[in-house]
């Protein structure tokens, strides 16, 4: 089942309700929250509080992608805040395998993710633990980056290892995904596909996001 997560990071700030509820009357499933902590990426975003009061606002399910260091200090209250996925860099502890299932005792789903340059063995440990996992496709900090066409093998060498072990995981992408990235990283075996500037810097965030689903549909042919 393939699920469209726009990013609040491209989002206005000041009309955030607006721009959720825009996405989530186009049609989308998933809506992806950007947790970022200045340590861990070069940028801040916000904390536990926004994921709350957006909580109040939407019943999409909240992907929150959390770019934080020591995130197991933060899981509790991301839980608790309504984060429906809680997903966590694999370079960002120690103790991975701890913190997937320091998310799973909070009953949520776990995913986890890798930056563009951490090879796929790093996460093979806890891959039969996990709900999702997010390969990005341009480094994490910003919006609008350009996407980073060798992940799309990583994506799909993942596809095999899911493949082989009869896992039930989604495969997400996360960066520079537009109508033109889009196909190749289904073709490559992901089905969730966050997108931000491409979605929100449009004057017709609607029309983005059936252009992706129109992408992805021509792929499938
Ligand atoms: O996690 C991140 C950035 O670190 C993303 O979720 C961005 O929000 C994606 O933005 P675009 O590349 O689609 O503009
Ligand atoms: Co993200």
């Amino acid at each position: 089942m393939m699920k469209i997560a726009p990013s609040i990071l491209s989002a206005d700030f000041c009309n955030l309700k607006h721009d959720i509820v825009l996405v989530e009357k186009a049609g989308v499933e998933y809506l992806h929250v950007d947790i970022m902590d200045g340590h861990f990426v070069p940028n801040i975003t916000f904390g536990p509080k926004v994921v709350a009061d957006i909580r109040k606002n939407t019943s999409l399910v909240l992907d929150c992608h959390l770019m934080i260091d020591n995130p197991e200090a933060y899981i509790k209250d991301f839980a608790q805040a309504g984060g429906d996925i809680l997903t966590i860099h694999v370079e960002s502890t120690r103790h991975i395998y701890r913190a997937v299932q320091l998310i799973r005792d909070n009953n949520v789903k776990a995913g986890i993710v890798l930056n563009p340059g951490t090879p796929l063995t790093a996460i093979e440990p806890v891959l039969p633990l996990v709900d999702q996992v997010l390969i990005m496709t341009v480094n994490p900090g910003f919006g609008g980056q350009a996407f980073i066409p060798e992940m799309v093998e990583k994506v799909r060498k993942l596809k095999e290892i899911k493949d082989l072990n009869d896992y039930a995981f989604d495969i997400e992408v996360d960066g520079g995904i537009s109508d033109k990235t889009i196909g190749k990283c289904y073709e490559a075996g992901a089905n969730v596909f966050v997108g931000g500037s491409y979605i929100y810097d449009a004057d017709t965030p609607e029309q983005r996001i059936q252009s992706l689903k129109d992408a992805v549909a021509l792929t499938s042919k």
